[in-house]
């Protein structure tokens, strides 16, 4: 168990990390570090930190300190920090982009005592509000040790990502910063581009009021927080412009394929994408097993989802998750539902059924 651990920002990222800390007992004492009162107050009704502080008395013999603030401000408050903390107390950090990041922290954080950490898993959503005690679990966390790294802080680190439910990868952080730049901050900037892109249409006014499911889903991360996407954009802006690179040809072959209309190419380029999405598990959480799904459609009635729920529980099937996919108010509505394997799907159908439910195996 940790003594005392500092975490500056506690928004949605710093917050979840209390919050996981102190569901499994990890921590002894969580101290919180805002300059956003609000998530201060919030964070301390919740119970996920159990003081709050400013900077040099947050770090005061605090055994880990762990930074979960934009990246654009880690290097300064490292800065700040420095001096107040305990010969071999573990900094890590939770910031989207490495490189620079660790080469400046190695350089003001003496003894290799600071781990870089990215845990790939989050949300549009920012502040406490949006803090979850289960964000990290099963998600992929991102260490990013270097020559420097000292092995027990490093060891640290890992524990504790793993003990709060995540897998533990470790890459370079040159490596991390081109993964990241492809798979998170490309993603980024593109959905704020097909937004833009609205706009950009002649009468475009109204036209978003249209935007079906399809939309919806490519520009979801677009209501991110400016303020953290532009730390992200300009602290990996090689890696981000590298990534923009392949879109740009990715883009540029599929423009070509439509001027020439050749319907071969354009299928080629399309069930090229269609695999390798198919190819993704269904959670969004890397490492995750397919989960096996049923569709359900029921009528819109209060205590539907209890009564969907409560059939299946008292059956020993267990829902490892549910999805509301559609709903027409006082008609009814679409339900997902997953299970963890194919033999509780099956009852899952044969029961329904046997209910005169309406239901199919999805996939
Ligand atoms: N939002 C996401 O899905 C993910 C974010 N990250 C990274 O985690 C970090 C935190 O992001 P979020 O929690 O989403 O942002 P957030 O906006 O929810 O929380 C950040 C918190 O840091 C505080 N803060 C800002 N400057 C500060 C300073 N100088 N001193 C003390 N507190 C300060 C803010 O007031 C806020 O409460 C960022 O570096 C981001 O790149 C990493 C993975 C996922
Ligand atoms: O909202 C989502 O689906 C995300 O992908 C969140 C996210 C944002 C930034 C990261 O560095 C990692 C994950």
């Amino acid at each position: 168990m940790i003594n005392r651990c500092a975490i500056i920002g506690v928004g949605l990222m710093g917050g979840s990390m209390a919050l996981a800390l102190n569901e499994r007992k990890l921590a002894q004492t969580i101290v919180g570090c805002d300059i956003n009162k609000e998530n201060i107050k919030m964070a301390l009704a919740a119970g996920a930190i159990h003081e709050s502080a400013g900077l040099e008395a947050a770090v005061r013999n605090a055994e880990l300190v762990l930074l979960a603030t934009p990246v654009g401000t880690t290097t300064a408050i490292l800065c700040e920090i420095k001096d107040y903390l305990n010969p071999g107390t573990v900094v890590t950090d939770m910031g989207s982009t490495k490189q620079t990041v660790v080469e400046q922290a190695e350089e003001i954080i003496q003894g290799g005592w600071f781990v870089g950490g990215h845990p790939m898993a989050g949300a549009e959503t920012s502040g406490f509000d949006g803090a979850d005690p289960y964000l990290f679990e099963n998600a992929y966390y991102l260490l990013t040790p270097t020559c420097a790294t000292n092995p027990s802080a490093l060891n640290f680190v890992r524990q504790l990502a793993e003990a709060i439910g995540a897998l533990v990868v470790e890459m370079p952080p040159s490596r991390h910063d081109l993964v990241a730049a492809t798979i998170s901050h490309l993603p980024h900037l593109v959905a704020a581009a097909l937004v833009d892109a609205v706009a950009l249409m002649p009468d475009s006014e109204g036209a978003l009021a249209f935007a079906a499911g399809g939309f919806r889903d490519t520009t979801r991360i677009a209501a991110g927080s400016p303020e953290m996407w532009r730390d992200i954009f300009l602290s990996n802006h090689v890696r981000v412009l590298d990534a923009l690179g392949f879109y740009r040809r990715a883009i540029t072959e599929m423009e070509l394929a439509i001027k020439n209309r050749d319907s071969d190419k354009i299928y080629e380029i399309l069930s090229h994408a269609s695999n390798l999405r198919k190819g993704l598990p269904v959670k969004s959480k890397g490492y995750l097993p397919n989960i096996y799904e049923v569709v359900v459609t029921v009528p819109d009635r209060p205590g539907i989802i209890a009564m969907l729920a409560g059939l299946l529980g008292d059956a020993g099937i267990n829902i490892y998750e549910i999805e509301i996919l559609r709903a027409r108010e006082g008609y009814g509505g679409t339900i997902r539902i997953g299970f963890a394997t194919p033999e509780e799907q099956q009852q899952a159908i044969e029961l329904l059924q046997q209910k005169n439910i309406r239901c199919r195996r999805k996939g």
